[in-house]
């Protein structure tokens, strides 16, 4: 088991045309993100591994090959979460019987308005189920859930909830957080904010972006680390613009070609009901990658 920080990819899944899970081309993201990102994590079943548009069945082989391919190089955090607590509970068990992952992670229970009692239970339930470590995947834009400082106060009494996925452009939040909670793990989760984040010292990062743009994310926190607030700036606005294209050509679609154009072999067709890349977000994205490849070369 490794130590958690750093920059963890937020794993990409490859699915064929017709929505299998593709374990070949999964498997060749794994090694990207180890031997080309050299990333410091892999954060298994988020969103950007479509993970609520899969089946259990499919959630439990994923969270199996990437332990089998990742051979206990990087840390691995596998997330559980989602509105069937009792999927939950299976998906937290079954990753506990693999025995290599260094924590579980469970996004707030979302579409219900569920009230912080019943968030808490969630937590406590998993947790119980696995005796596992737990880091709350916490994304309001996307759950409609706002945790305050007080409910995470809550929350981190539990010594197994040992941190957060913070996924919000909140920094006052951030900064209470940090300040109250020196010895909890911050990760934070918007790639196209992370220099503001690092000031606030964060103990990491989660990004879907990663996969692809890694590098340039390390070089954000080194410069950060250095005191040099401008490199950062630097290396943050080339993040940027890759994130900004990406964004306005369909985001987990392009950053799926982005990797086949990076040469990982693999069908990297997206489950629906998401629409796959039309012929010109393909050639789109041949520029994309392209631009970001010259940023990428520029760093070496
Ligand atoms: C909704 C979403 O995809 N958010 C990403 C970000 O990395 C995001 O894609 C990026 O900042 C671009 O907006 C991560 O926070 C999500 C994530 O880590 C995950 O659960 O897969």
């Amino acid at each position: 088991m490794s130590k958690l920080g750093g920059v963890i990819s937020a794993l990409l899944v490859s699915y064929n045309s017709d929505g299998s899970l593709d374990e070949a081309g999964t498997r060749a993201i794994v090694r990207y993100n180890i031997d080309v990102n050299k990333i410091d994590g892999l954060y298994v079943g988020g969103s950007t591994g479509e993970n609520f548009l899969i089946d259990t069945a499919t959630k439990k082989r994923i969270f199996e090959i990437v332990a089998e391919e990742a051979k206990g190089q990087v840390a691995l955090i596998a997330q559980v979460g989602g509105i069937n607590l009792l999927e939950s509970i299976e998906l937290a068990k079954y990753v506990k019987s693999l025995n290599a992952y260094d924590s579980l992670s469970a996004v707030t229970p979302f579409y219900y308005k569920f009230s912080f009692a019943e968030i808490k239970e969630y937590y406590n339930k998993i947790i119980e189920a696995a005796d596992m470590d737990m880091i709350i995947y916490s994304i309001p834009l996307l759950t409609g859930v706002n945790l305050s400082l007080q409910q995470f106060e809550e929350l981190f009494a539990n010594p197994h909830i040992v941190g957060v996925k913070f996924t919000a452009a909140d920094f006052y939040l951030l900064e209470r957080l940090r300040g109250a909670f020196p010895n909890k793990l911050i990760f934070f989760g918007f790639d196209e904010l992370l220099l503001p984040a690092t000031v606030y010292n964060v103990d990491g990062a989660i990004g879907s972006t990663f996969n692809l743009d890694a590098p340039l994310a390390k070089e954000v926190f080194a410069k950060v680390k250095a005191g040099d607030i401008a490199g950062a700036r630097v290396a943050q606005t080339k993040l940027n613009n890759f994130i900004d294209q990406v964004l306005a050509n369909g985001l987990y679609q392009t950053l799926k070609e982005s990797l086949r154009l990076a040469g990982v072999e693999a069908a990297m067709a997206v489950r629906p009901p998401m629409s796959q890349l039309s012929a010109e977000q393909k050639e789109r994205a041949v520029e994309i990658y392209a631009s970001l490849k010259a940023d990428l070369d520029s760093l070496a």
